[in-house]
């Protein structure tokens, strides 16, 4: 008998019909922009390898979207970071059906400190192999980037979630920014980013979306 490695949730309204009715409008000026196409989410789920009894966090849910499909892939607890609490009653909708615990947090990941937000029995040694946390994002550009410098001052120093040990990351980049971060040496690509990244993270480019985004997923050395 096969096993089936995707949960189902309970029937929910599409995402597409949530940002109807609560008039969720993508706002440019905040760089928003949902990905809708189900299939290239759960590609991008799918490429961060598996969740399987993983805390999950995830930055920038927006209307959930991502969300959903981290869901069905059978994590042991889910975050949310959102900025922007108009998305407060599609999230909640979520929280409420999800099969597994779902946290919301509302505020500005940039201000965030995740040093107390996993289980401690999840804590590895550095050398050890990778803990069961992964962190996950399709964030703006604008936010991207700064992020994972301070990330990656995180790493060096082994505090926010890698107090936890080597927390791997799947984030969304500009495609020209993603392809500093990967760039190996003697490239024209190859920049300070590259080098600050390829320090710290083994940086494995994952594919394209069209419309300029990429998918990376940082395993930490
Ligand atoms: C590009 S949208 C992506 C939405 C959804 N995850 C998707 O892929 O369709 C980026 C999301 O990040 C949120 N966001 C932007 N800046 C943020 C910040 N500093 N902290 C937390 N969330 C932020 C936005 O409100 C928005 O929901």
């Amino acid at each position: 008998m096969s096993v089936s490695r995707i949960i189902r949730l309970p029937p929910l309204p599409s995402i597409r019909d949530l940002i109807k009715l609560y008039k969720l409008r993508a706002m440019k000026e905040l760089s928003q922009n949902f990905l809708m196409e189900p299939r290239l989410i759960s590609r991008i789920v799918r490429s961060a390898g598996s969740f399987k009894d993983c805390e999950v966090c995830e930055v920038g849910p927006g209307p959930g979207n991502i969300t959903r499909s981290i869901i069905q892939n059978m994590p042991s607890r889910v975050l949310i970071i959102e900025k922007d609490k108009r998305f407060t009653p599609s999230l909640e909708l979520l929280a409420e059906s999800s099969p597994v615990p779902l946290e919301l947090i509302f505020g500005d990941v940039m201000n965030f400190n995740l040093e107390q937000m996993f289980n401690e029995d999840n804590k590895m040694e550095w050398e050890d192999k990778c803990p069961q946390i992964h962190l996950i994002g399709n964030l703006p550009f604008n936010v991207s980037t700064p992020l994972i410098i301070r990330w990656l001052k995180a790493i060096s120093e082994r505090k926010s979630a890698w107090r936890y040990g080597r927390v791997r990351m799947t984030l969304t980049f500009q495609k020209e920014v993603a392809e500093r971060m990967a760039a190996p040496i003697m490239t024209r690509e190859r920049s300070r980013l590259s080098v600050m990244c390829q320090n710290w993270c083994r940086v494995e480019h994952k594919f394209n979306i069209p419309g300029k985004i990429t998918i990376i997923l940082f395993y930490l050395m």
